[in-house]
């Protein structure tokens, strides 16, 4: 179990983290989440060793995580990072980066390790291009498969999709993530996209002003979000009175209701619409399976 327990840091005079505590167990996905400068990138380069905290404690196991005042190496040898600025071996190819850190005692092993990655990140047609060949994505994918050659017990990803386009990235978030399960491996995610965290995390935790502002499963947080942040995370939202925070799915068009709403523009999503609406002189958002006039008056109705 990782445990952090009253962390606090800053850089300077702002504290960016404040009397953070949480536990991610053995095996767990975990999700950070919170605007950007909330502190995600901080937190998990805390979790790593790279800055010394100026209170608190943080354990992998027995072993205290120290910083830099107490290590010379960064980083535990059960843990990796994979950090926004991906640091690769630019001049050799990509499977010589992904090998670089695996032994070079058992060479089949080794290359049949190097094949099971490359299966993993999709990358497999490009084992042997040169790393400073490849686009901003497909290093952050060789990235992601360095950092797990060697089986961390503990994984922390910082955006680990965000140069990734989406015909890849799908398919790519659920290799990934089935083979973290499959190898027990601990991985915690600092993520602003919301389909790194509903399908795959165990636990979330949401930053704000150097705090947790909530904790919990990604189902409760979606269904019951305690605020407009949380919310906006997830979907889009509306606030309605008598009725709170409503998600655009949740508002239906029925025959009648006491919501009348008159339709402004109507946005193309693929499988439905986002139609905006004017109901008592606030915008409402909902969805709808087909384009609506603007002007018409439509009844909405809430769905629980
Ligand atoms: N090396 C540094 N020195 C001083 N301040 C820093 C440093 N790194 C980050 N900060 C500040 O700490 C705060 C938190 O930054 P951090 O990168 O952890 O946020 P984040 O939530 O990961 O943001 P993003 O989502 O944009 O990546 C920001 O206000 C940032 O300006």
């Amino acid at each position: 179990m990782l445990q952090v327990n009253n962390l606090t840091f800053q850089y300077k005079k702002q504290p960016i983290l404040k009397d953070i505590s949480f536990s991610v167990k053995t095996g767990e996905h975990f999700s950070v989440i919170g605007e950007s400068g909330s502190g995600k990138s901080t937190l998990l380069k805390l979790i790593y060793g790279t800055f010394d905290l100026n209170e608190g404690h943080i354990f992998w196991k027995e072993n205290e995580i120290l910083g830099p005042k107490y290590n010379l190496i960064i980083g535990p040898k059960y843990m990796k990072y994979v950090a926004q600025e991906f640091d690769l071996m630019p001049f050799i190819t990509v499977a010589e980066n992904i090998g670089a850190f695996l032994s070079n005692f058992y060479p089949e092993e080794k290359q049949t390790r190097i094949q099971e990655l490359l299966d993993v990140i999709e990358l497999t047609s490009y084992a042997n291009i040169k790393v400073k060949e490849l686009s901003g994505g497909q290093k952050q994918r060789v990235a992601i498969a360095r950092a797990i050659a060697k089986q961390p017990e503990v994984l922390l990803l910082d955006e680990p999709f965000s140069h990734i386009d989406n015909f890849k990235k799908q398919s790519l978030r659920r290799n990934l993530f089935k083979y973290l399960k499959e190898k027990n491996i601990t991985c915690i995610v600092a993520t602003h996209d919301k389909d790194d965290v509903l399908s795959f995390s165990d636990h979330m935790i949401v930053l704000h002003e150097a705090k947790i502002m909530a904790t919990g499963k990604p189902q409760e947080l979606y269904k019951n979000p305690e605020n407009k942040l949380i919310a906006s995370f997830f979907d889009e939202f509306n606030e309605i009175e008598n009725h709170g925070i409503v998600y655009a799915n949740q508002l239906k068009v029925v025959e009648n209701s006491n919501l009348k709403a008159t339709v402004k523009q109507s946005f193309y999503k693929g499988s439905y619409y986002l139609i905006e609406a004017d109901l008592d002189g606030k915008k409402v958002l909902f969805e709808h399976d087909a384009e609506l006039q603007t002007g018409i008056n439509t009844y909405l109705s809430y769905l629980k």
